[in-house]
């Protein structure tokens, strides 16, 4: 069954319940081989405790967005407790809501935000801004110590496409619609956005703005910050209209500042992004290389010599073996090599012309083509990797990603270094998976997937794993993410790649926008 994007995803589990599989049985078998079998089913009927927001306030909301829009239930709640990371999980599988808000709030529009803010600020009450709810770095999981309460600020009544301008091909989105709601709007115009993280069916436009989100077609369409040529948004002392042209020297670009903000400076309201012609043809193959760096140096080529294809991916040797890009077929591959996808999608011409000479620089760099079947298997099952981790944690293995970036020159060492990290922490018999999907001329992102037998406590067992890796990236002079954002988890590697001086101003920003510092406290900002 197709997952519904509308879909309320369960609170311990990723994505539509309606669409959750088991583990194929090719895997099942290999699962128990290398890891022996666990039952680790989720703790069911928890309850976050009760919501600590007095009446009194509650009131003050309930005249803002009408009463029907602040919500205290604990269902609620419990949905709309933490993101969608394996740590965020194994505690919601524990039954631990006790991140739940006291109170979801759902405004209609900027005024409406603006409302709550203020109310917030004056009230002090913490406030955490919710898309989709697919965070993976504890983005969701703000501080509540020393304010009144902390309320989740959840958009999703903010749906609609507000503008398109087909001369200019841009369009202004609100920010609580899902990708593939997104989509369907734009697609009535015959435009699309090109965004599709693996996240997409559930995630935000808010979302992948506030985290400058980057999607599997990013060598296309680019990643999404890139997208954004204008935004609005609600800070607790005024709002923001940014981007009166496609570009401009008017100082810093503000709009960057808001990007990536995490909810930390402000609620982004509506985002103008750049769009294009939704293509006529889109087509994805395979093909296989002798080693991941022999497949990486065809990547750097195909980047510098500006010759990209939509989709550019390539597992290393370890992935390509699990046949991770084929969920539904784990355990069923032993190709040697690497696996490389492509994918082209445009007007039938735009696809051919690129394709031949996509083709002619593989083959002349050793590439062994190997037809659509695999790419178009791959993207079949784009989205579905997801549901198959809660199938691994309910049979007691540990599964979780990691990223990263950095130059070409240095992409083989930090490979090398983030590979050695995960496994001596997670020991024998782990799985440490690699594969690149982004790629720019200078260097690409790395995307690490793990496997373990989970440990008593496999919370302690990730956060070891994670700080090792996480440590292993600032030593090696990458950053500490490339498209997951930084969260909780990851502000004190952030804090040492952004130094002294550039922690300083974002602080001073902060003061400056949410003195109170009601907007996502203790997230983004070390
Ligand atoms: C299985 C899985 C796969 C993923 N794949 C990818 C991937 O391929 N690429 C990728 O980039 N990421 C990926 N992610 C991470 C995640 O989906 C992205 O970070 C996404 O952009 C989050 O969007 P969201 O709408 O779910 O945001 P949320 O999780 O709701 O929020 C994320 C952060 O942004 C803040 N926020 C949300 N909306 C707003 C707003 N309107 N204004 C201000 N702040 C706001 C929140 O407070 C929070 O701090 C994946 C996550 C999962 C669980």
């Amino acid at each position: 069954m197709r997952p519904s994007p509308t879909a309320e995803m369960h609170p311990q589990r990723w994505g539509d319940p309606a669409a959750a599989t088991d583990l194929p049985e090719s895997a099942l078998g290999l699962v128990e081989l290398a890891f022996g079998r666990q039952d680790r089913p989720a703790t069911s009927g928890a309850t976050p405790p009760a919501s600590a927001l007095p009446a009194r306030l509650l009131e003050g909301l309930r005249e803002i967005v009408g009463p029907e829009h602040v919500l205290v239930d604990d269902a609620t709640r419990t949905l709309r407790t933490r993101g969608k990371s394996t740590p965020d999980l194994l505690r919601a599988r524990a039954g631990d809501f006790t991140d739940a808000p006291d109170a979801v709030v759902r405004p209609d529009g900027h005024v409406e935000v603006a409302d709550v803010l203020a109310w917030a600020h004056e009230h002090r009450v913490a406030v955490v801004p919710f898309g989709g709810g697919t965070c993976v770095t504890g983005g969701l999981a703000a501080r509540r110590d020393g304010f009144a309460g902390l309320v989740s600020l959840d958009l999703v009544r903010m749906k609609r496409l507000l503008a398109v301008d087909e001369v200019s091909m841009t369009a202004t989105l609100q920010p609580g619609l899902r990708g593939p709601e997104a989509e369907a709007l734009l697609a009535a115009h015959g435009l699309t956005l090109g965004h599709y993280p693996q996240s997409y069916l559930h995630a935000s436009i808010g979302g992948f703005a506030a985290t400058r989100s980057s999607g599997q077609s990013s060598a296309g369409y680019g990643r999404f910050d890139a997208m954004v040529v204008g935004l609005t948004a609600a800070t607790p002392t005024g709002s923001l209209d940014l981007g009166s042209s496609p570009a401009n020297a008017a100082g810093p670009d503000l709009r960057q500042l808001l990007l990536g903000s995490e909810g930390a400076f402000g609620v982004i309201t509506s985002v103008t992004v750049r769009v294009r012609r939704a293509p006529e043809v889109t087509t994805y193959e395979g093909w296989r290389w002798p080693s991941f760096d022999a497949g990486s140096d065809a990547m750097r080529t195909l980047a510098q010599a500006g010759l990209m294809p939509t989709v550019l991916r390539l597992s290393d040797e370890s992935e390509t073996a699990i046949n991770l890009a084929d969920p539904s077929s784990i355990g069923g591959a032993d190709d040697p090599g690497c696996l490389m996808i492509t994918g082209y999608e445009g007007t039938a011409e735009q696809v051919a012309v690129t394709r031949a000479a996509v083709s002619t620089v593989l083959e002349g760099l050793g590439g062994t083509g190997l037809g659509t079947e695999p790419g178009e298997k791959w993207s079949r099952g784009r989205f579905d990797a997801p549901y198959l981790r809660d199938a691994l944690l309910d049979q007691g293995v540990l599964v979780e990603t990691l990223e990263t970036a950095t130059f070409w020159s240095n992409r083989r060492r930090l490979h090398a270094e983030v590979r050695e990290a995960l496994q001596s922490s997670l020991g024998d018999g782990s799985l440490v998976l690699c594969h690149i999907s982004h790629v720019y001329e200078t260097g690409c992102s790395l995307y690490f997937t793990v496997a373990a037998r989970q440990a008593e406590d496999p919370l302690a067992q990730w956060q070891a794993a994670k700080v090792a890796a996480s440590d292993a990236m600032i030593a090696a002079g990458a950053t500490i993410t490339h498209h997951h954002a930084v969260g909780t988890d990851h502000k004190p590697w952030f804090a040492q790649e952004i130094g002294e001086v550039g922690v300083r101003m974002l602080r001073a920003v902060k003061a400056e926008v949410d003195p109170a510092g009601i907007l996502n406290p203790g997230v983004l900002i070390p």
